[in-house]
């Protein structure tokens, strides 16, 4: 029970790596807001996750990324609900290269949203309790990749952003860590319409057979990477890379 006592929200949660964070978190005794665009799946989870932890552990909260007043009503209701916030998953994220706007929109602008939104309530300096914000970037986000150049783009974005906000909370004093993670292919709806969602750049398909062929990873194990990054206090600016058998930390060059 690492989190015992913790509060928790995780975007994206109704669904894929965000849902085995959320259940991962619960097991390890925080307390989970669950923010998530889709109400029916978001709901669904939330009956699920009552019977097996009690209703008082979760709230499923609808919300959309890319709005900034869903954003501000989730966190407000959150605060309210749990008293106070420690750690936060920034996870929700789509693939869509024919629809790259909308892809910045919500891998992007949404990180950075939520990001700030968080940063209000959590920040030392003005009364938060600090924590930790963990955002999920990608393989993609440390390394080009052809498949899908635009979702690349978003997820650079995420560990630029990430990295960046983590100086700034050391050298301001917020109190709060800022990690990211970055997994290569995980098993998920995500993962399994890749093919429809690559657009123009459906040709490199095959680039994707070799990468499946090599193995993905499971969501359980996406979900112990968020918990070793909101747990480990030694951990500000990291990016922890993980691939099927492999997990380390990104080593940037000094610039
Ligand atoms: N599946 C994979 O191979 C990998 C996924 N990722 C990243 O992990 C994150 C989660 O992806 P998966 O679990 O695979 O996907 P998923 O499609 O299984 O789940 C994504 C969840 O985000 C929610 N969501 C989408 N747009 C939203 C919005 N505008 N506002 C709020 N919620 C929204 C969806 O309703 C869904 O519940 C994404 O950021 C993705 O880019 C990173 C590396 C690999
Ligand atoms: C080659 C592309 C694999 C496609 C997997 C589908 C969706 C993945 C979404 C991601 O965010 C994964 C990010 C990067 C995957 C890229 C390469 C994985 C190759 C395996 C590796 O290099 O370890």
């Amino acid at each position: 029970v690492m989190l015992k006592g913790k509060v928790a929200v995780v975007t994206g949660a109704a669904m894929g790596i965000g849902q085995a964070t959320t259940k991962l978190f619960l097991q390890n005794g925080a307390k989970v807001a669950l923010l998530d665009l889709n109400e029916r799946a978001g709901k669904s989870v939330k009956k699920a996750l009552d019977e097996e932890y009690g209703p008082e552990k979760t709230v499923f909260l609808q919300c959309n990324v890319e709005s900034d007043k869903d954003v501000k009503d989730a966190f407000q209701t959150a605060v309210k609900t749990f008293k106070g916030i420690d750690i936060v998953c920034n996870n929700a994220g789509i693939l869509n290269e024919p629809e790259w706007e909308k892809s910045v929109s919500i891998n992007l602008t949404g990180v950075i949203r939520v990001g700030f939104v968080a940063l209000e309530h959590m920040n030392k300096l003005t009364g938060g309790r600090g924590g930790v914000i963990v955002n999920t970037a990608s393989l993609a986000g440390l390394a080009p990749r052809p498949v899908f150049p635009a979702y690349a783009a978003t997820k650079h974005g995420v560990v630029g952003f990430t990295r960046s906000m983590a100086a700034a909370s050391d050298a301001l004093g917020y109190g709060i860590r800022f990690n990211a993670l970055c997994p290569a292919g995980v098993q998920t709806n995500l993962f399994d319409a890749i093919k429809a969602q690559m657009g123009q750049f459906s040709d490199l398909y095959y680039l994707v057979e070799q990468s499946v062929q090599k193995g993905i990873l499971d969501v359980s194990q996406v979900a112990e990477g968020a918990l070793e990054l909101a747990t480990d206090e030694t951990k500000n600016g990291e990016a922890l890379i993980l691939r099927y058998n492999e997990k380390k930390y990104a080593i940037f060059p000094t610039l």
